[in-house]
């Protein structure tokens, strides 16, 4: 068997990985970016790239299906799903192969192709691709190993090929006729949304009243109305029983209306993400994890406790987004490197960003800044303005004029503090929101800045005014609709 000894090892080649390869490099040479692959991250094969090039093609073809509605009418539509499917493939194929590039550059010696766990508190085994192992003995691990979908096991017995998770819909060669999409989270609206707009038969079952990361009660109350007009979508669905049938599947399921059933070719599990970590055997180096599978850490330099161990991306659970990953990796490595001469009991807080998350599904949905839930359980203050996109002028003007958007701001300091919102250009709106918020301004501060005219923003104006009306008021937000304890 193998051995050797290095400075700094990273657990995974994906975003968080890279970024954080490129950071422990500045501090030391000896570092080792271990992964088995398949490498080109998560997020350029699986992920955010090839999920966006499908909801390009579903845009395209709604676009087309809402034209008549300006008196430009088209012809019919026609979907071919071996078109629509070889552009996502090819798109993110040459996105994939950026990553491999940037891969392909860090010098061999560096690069590890093989599966890690612990087996000390410093120490790694490694099945290596060729079928040798490797013992390593690394002064600081940096775990970035990312995270897998979650899916009930007994699915996967029923339904063996039956049930999909995304990381197949992107290597699909044609459209299915029809798909089950179960879990209404994030994945499951953006994929079934997407489907349901590219001619699939789709239902996406949602087990709660919410539909995707909406904390603010009248916002979740308006997006499942919304996403109910928009898609088949049945909330407060529990699957009670998945079988095969033909070659396809049969979905029974419950709501408080009464039972269901229903055939589709494909079931889609997007029923969550589960860190890998377990594989890792944590405990050989003496992690414990928490009710999430996670170990403790602090998240301004990614360090476990005051130990060797840090851990960034997916798999510590926290902002399980891109931009955070590669920023947690930045930090990891950076902390894992300093701790080389400066030992491991003062690190230095890293800054993390403001929080921006967005879901590309019709209208969009994002948070930015503090969520209104975060803001409850923390017996923040606050005041909230609104605005319906209902009535907004350039919203109606696109015939994007659906949902609404809620902006927190603190009574007495009159920052701002947080938004959601759910309608059209909210990624971009998110973005203004979550700048201002991190710059520490107040209403006042973002209501001197200019504003077009006729633009979405404006729509924003009306909110920040509407805030600006309440901070004034001193009408704080009672928090009606938390749950308690949050
Ligand atoms: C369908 C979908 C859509 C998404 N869309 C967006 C989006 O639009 N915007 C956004 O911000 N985020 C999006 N995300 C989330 C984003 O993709 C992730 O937050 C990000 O990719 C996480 O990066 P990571 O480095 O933590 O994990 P990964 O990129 O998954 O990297 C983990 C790496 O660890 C390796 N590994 C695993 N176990 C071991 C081991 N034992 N030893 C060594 N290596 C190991 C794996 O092979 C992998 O290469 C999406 C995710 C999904 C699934
Ligand atoms: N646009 C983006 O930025 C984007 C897109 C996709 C994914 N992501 C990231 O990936 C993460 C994971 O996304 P996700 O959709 O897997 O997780 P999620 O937590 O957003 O959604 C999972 C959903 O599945 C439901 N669920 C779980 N078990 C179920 C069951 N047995 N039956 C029915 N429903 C069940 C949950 O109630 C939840 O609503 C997101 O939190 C997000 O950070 C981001």
């Amino acid at each position: 068997m193998a051995e050797r000894e290095v400075d700094i090892a990273i657990l995974g080649a994906g975003s968080a990985g890279l970024s954080a390869f490129r950071a422990a490099s500045r501090h030391t040479d000896s570092v080792a970016l271990i992964d088995p692959g398949p490498l080109g991250t998560t997020c350029a094969r699986v992920g955010c790239m090839p999920s966006k090039l499908l909801i390009a093609a579903a845009e395209a073809a709604h676009a087309v299906h809402e034209a008549p509605l300006f008196g430009v009418h088209p012809g019919p539509l026609r979907i071919d799903g071996r078109e629509v499917m070889a552009r996502v493939r090819s798109e993110r194929d040459r996105f994939v192969g950026f990553v491999l590039d940037d891969i392909a550059a860090i010098e061999a010696r560096h690069r590890i192709e093989g599966r890690a766990r612990f087996t000390g508190p410093q120490r790694l085994r490694v099945d290596l691709n060729d079928g040798g192992t490797l013992d390593l003995h690394a002064r600081r691990v940096v775990i970035a190993t990312g995270s897998h979908p979650a899916l009930p096991a007994e699915w996967r017995a029923a339904l063996g090929e039956r049930l999909i998770v995304n990381d197949d819909v992107f290597d699909w060669q044609d459209l299915p006729a029809s798909i089950a999409v179960v879990g209404a989270g994030t994945i499951g609206l953006e994929l079934a949304q997407a489907l349901h707009r590219l001619g699939v038969r789709v239902r996406l079952l949602g087990r709660g009243t919410k539909v995707g990361p909406l904390s603010d009660p009248e916002l979740q109350a308006l997006g499942a109305t919304v996403f109910e007009a928009a898609l088949p979508l049945q909330r407060e669905a529990a699957v009670t029983s998945v079988e095969r049938e033909g070659g396809g599947v049969r979905v029974r399921w419950h709501t408080p209306q009464g039972e269901h059933e229903e055939s589709f070719d494909l079931l889609l599990a997007a029923t969550g993400r589960t860190p890998n970590i377990e594989a890792l055997a944590p405990a050989a180096a003496g992690l414990t994890l928490d009710e999430h599978g996670v170990p403790a850490f602090d998240p301004h330099t990614l360090q476990i406790g005051r130990g060797p161990v840090f851990i960034a991306g997916d798999v510590n659970v926290d902002r399980p987004l891109l931009h955070e990953a590669a920023d947690e990796g930045l930090i990891a490595g950076d902390s894992a490197g300093r701790s080389l001469t400066a030992g491991l009991d003062a690190l230095p807080p890293q800054p993390r960003r403001t929080p921006l998350a967005i879901v590309f599904s019709d209208p969009q949905i994002a948070l930015a800044g503090l969520s209104h839930r975060q803001l409850c359980a923390a017996g923040t203050r606050f005041g909230t303005g609104r605005v319906s996109f209902a009535n907004q002028g350039r919203s109606r003007v696109i015939a994007r004029n659906v949902g609404a958007l809620h902006v927190y701001g603190e009574l007495g300091t009159r920052r701002l503090l947080g938004a959601e919102l759910l309608g059209p250009a909210a990624e971009h709106l998110a973005h203004l929101l979550a700048w201002s918020i991190q710059r520490g301004e107040t209403v006042d501060a973002a209501l001197a800045q200019p504003f077009y005219h006729p633009v979405i923003e404006e729509g924003l104006r009306t909110a920040l005014r509407e805030l600006r009306k309440a901070l004034d008021a001193r009408a704080t937000q009672p928090c009606e609709g938390c749950e308690p304890g949050e």
